[in-house]
């Protein structure tokens, strides 16, 4: 018998059953339980590796952000050592608390852009996903703050119908957000080179330059983590949820003498470490019940994997019993590379940055440049698919396959007039600097993330293959030729003064043309994982490599889902956690209707 640590009551890990039980309490995992338990009839278990965070000051802190990432609890993963640039292992952030990654986030509430949902359903083939039909979930999941006059002063603006009111994450606007008219300097700047000043980024329509919302109780000076905003307020009044704190799920356990009526795999379990190091199994209720694993990009591969769900080619050589042939599991990974460029500044800003600009491949490439990279594009899709398939694991993946994706790809961003951004900037102004990180959100280049031993506790191996394509070194070169071109612009220019600061820079080569090799010897040498990892377990078809179905169902098992960023099928341009939110919204409202419907 076992008793594990349970938030809001006392719950026997092996004796009680769940309807629901939700692997990882983070972003997608408490949106699920929270809109699961409203019906009281169902009873649901949250397995959460790590603690509760409620009073950790690093985290509740609205400036806490980037002090977040030295803490305790995040992951702190290295990845494989990356073979195209001279074999750098790079860090992968993440939140190992309840609440998840949003509780080490920067904080950023950033959507996408309409035409990349709408793809999902349209070119990816997951039937019922479009922006007009994901929008009300971002609405539903957001309790937006409206900025005073003070805050439209230094740039925080809004649309009407852009935001909810009423839903449980809190964002809103920075009360510190930089003043000394750095909004005005950087809006001046943009317009003065044709990119527009956007009010609000958030309605499906990103290109220009933003003063960003936040997850944050602009009020109460508290980061809104997942915790905070989906568990924390129904915790007491909800007897039909328990969170397990501290406690590792190690696989999933199949019902060996059960097959669904259509013939598939049934789970029956879950099999987790607890805090004391003993093994259990925490038990579905009947043949109704079922698992999700929000478990994150990273990890829920590995937990399919581990449970005999995947690649054979993978899973055989560790000893692993294939159960579902499924190659998709943890392929196709889309991570961005994230690189900076710094000056120092003639001016001390104070207060806090919140400010990005989007750029399209039009704002990135002079016309005849962009037709000629266009045309490049289209003509090498075959190549790089085959570049592809060759460095991947065997059988995963196929070369129509790659064709199908990249293509999807190249017409996102590289269609005439297409609005959707290539790359993003988020300026901060810091004492006496200005800085740019950016990336580009589309790299065409793709990897995996995998489970190297049996042990379902040893970290994945994270091979994100950033710049294996040349193509996405041009991409980034030339983002960083527009970076500089904006701090020499007027007014912008007049604030900034030539570096002293050792800093890798790529201020030597500001002349010479995106290809030149010798930027991507500094890009290589310095850029960093922009922890956006997504589609490890994507939803898409299966004949595409997806692992889930539109409804965020495992193919071949008959009661297990995946949830979480590495359900997103493409890379977005917003930043993942607004749209993590309304993907699990919209699965957790679509399986309160089938439940409601009787099944
Ligand atoms: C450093 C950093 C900065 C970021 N900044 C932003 C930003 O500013 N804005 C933004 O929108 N997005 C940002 N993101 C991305 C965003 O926060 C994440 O993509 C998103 O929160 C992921 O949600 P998720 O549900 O997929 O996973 P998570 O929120 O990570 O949840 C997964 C949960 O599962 C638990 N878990 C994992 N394995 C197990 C297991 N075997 N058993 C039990 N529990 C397990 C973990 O402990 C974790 O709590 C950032 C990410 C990082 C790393």
């Amino acid at each position: 018998m076992c008793y594990t640590k349970s938030l809001n009551k006392a719950t026997n890990l092996t004796h009680d059953t769940f309807d629901f039980i939700i692997i990882g309490g983070g972003t997608a995992g408490l949106v699920l339980a929270n809109r699961l338990s409203t019906l009281p009839s169902l009873r649901i278990a949250v397995i959460e590796a790590g603690d509760s965070v409620l009073n950790n000051s690093v985290v509740t802190d609205i400036l806490g952000f980037p002090n977040t990432i030295s803490l305790p609890i995040n992951y702190a993963y290295s990845s494989a050592p990356q073979k195209y640039t001279d074999d750098r292992v790079l860090q992968y952030s993440g939140g190992r608390a309840l609440g998840g990654t949003t509780t080490i986030n920067g904080m950023t509430y950033l959507r996408a852009e309409r035409e990349q949902i709408d793809s999902w359903g349209e070119f990816l083939g997951n039937e019922g996903w479009s922006w007009d039909e994901l929008f009300p979930y971002y609405l539903k999941q957001e309790g937006f703050e409206r900025p005073g006059q003070e805050l439209e002063d230094r740039g925080a603006a809004f649309e009407e119908g852009f935001h909810g009111e009423e839903g449980p994450v809190a964002t809103g606007f920075t009360p510190y957000l930089t003043g000394q008219d750095f909004f005005g300097v950087m809006r001046e700047t943009h317009e003065g080179v044709g990119i527009p000043w956007n009010r609000d980024a958030n309605g499906g329509r990103m290109r220009g330059f933003t003063a960003a919302t936040q997850t944050l109780n602009a009020t109460a000076l508290v980061r809104a983590d997942a915790a905070r905003s989906y568990y924390y307020p129904v915790a007491a009044e909800r007897p039909n949820l328990s969170v397990f704190l501290n406690t590792t799920a190690l696989r999933i356990v199949w019902d060996e003498e059960r097959r669904s009526s259509s013939g598939e795999v049934v789970a029956r379990g879950v099999e987790v470490e607890t805090q004391s190091g003993s093994i259990e199994v925490i038990s579905l209720s009947d043949e109704t019940g079922e698992i999700i694993s929000s478990a994150g990009s990273i990890r829920s591969p590995g937990l399919l994997e581990n449970s005999g769900v995947g690649n054979p080619s993978i899973l055989e050589p560790l000893g692993i019993t294939p159960v579902i042939d499924l190659p998709g599991v943890g392929g196709g990974l889309q991570d961005q590379p994230n690189i900076q460029i710094i000056y120092n500044s003639s001016t001390n800003w104070t207060g806090f940055p919140s400010f990005a600009t989007f750029l399209t491949a039009a704002d990135i490439f002079p016309p005849s440049d962009l037709s000629v990279l266009r045309d490049e594009i289209t003509a090498n899709i075959s190549a790089y698919a085959s570049t592809i398939v060759a460095s991947s694991p065997r059988d995963e993946t196929t070369q129509s396959i790659q064709e199908h994706l990249l293509a999807h790809h190249a017409s996102q961003i590289f269609t005439p007039n297409s609005t959707i951004p290539l790359a993003e900037i988020i300026w901060f102004p810091m004492g006496t600097l200005i800085g740019a990180a950016y990336w580009t959100l589309f790299p065409f280049s793709r990897g995996n993330i995998h489970i190297t031993s049996p042990n379902s506790t040893h970290p994945p191996a994270i091979q994100p293959n950033f710049f294996h394509l040349d193509l996405d070194t041009h991409l980034l070169a030339a983002t960083s030729k527009k970076v500089l071109a904006l701090f020499s612009s007027p007014p912008l220019s007049s604030y900034i003064t030539p570096p002293t600061t050792p800093l890798a820079s790529p201020f030597d080569i500001a002349e010479l043309g995106y290809r030149d090799p010798r930027w991507a010897t500094w890009i290589k040498g310095s850029y960093g994982s922009n922890n956006h990892p997504v589609a490890t377990c994507a939803m898409m078809p299966r004949e595409l490599n997806g692992v889930v179905d539109a409804g965020g169902r495992v193919y071949g098992v008959s009661n297990v889902r995946v949830v979480d960023a590495g359900t997103l099928p493409a890379q977005l341009s917003g930043h993942l956690s607004a749209s993590v939110y309304a993907v699990a919204e919209k699965i957790a409202d679509g399986i309160l209707g089938e439940r409601k419907g009787g099944r």
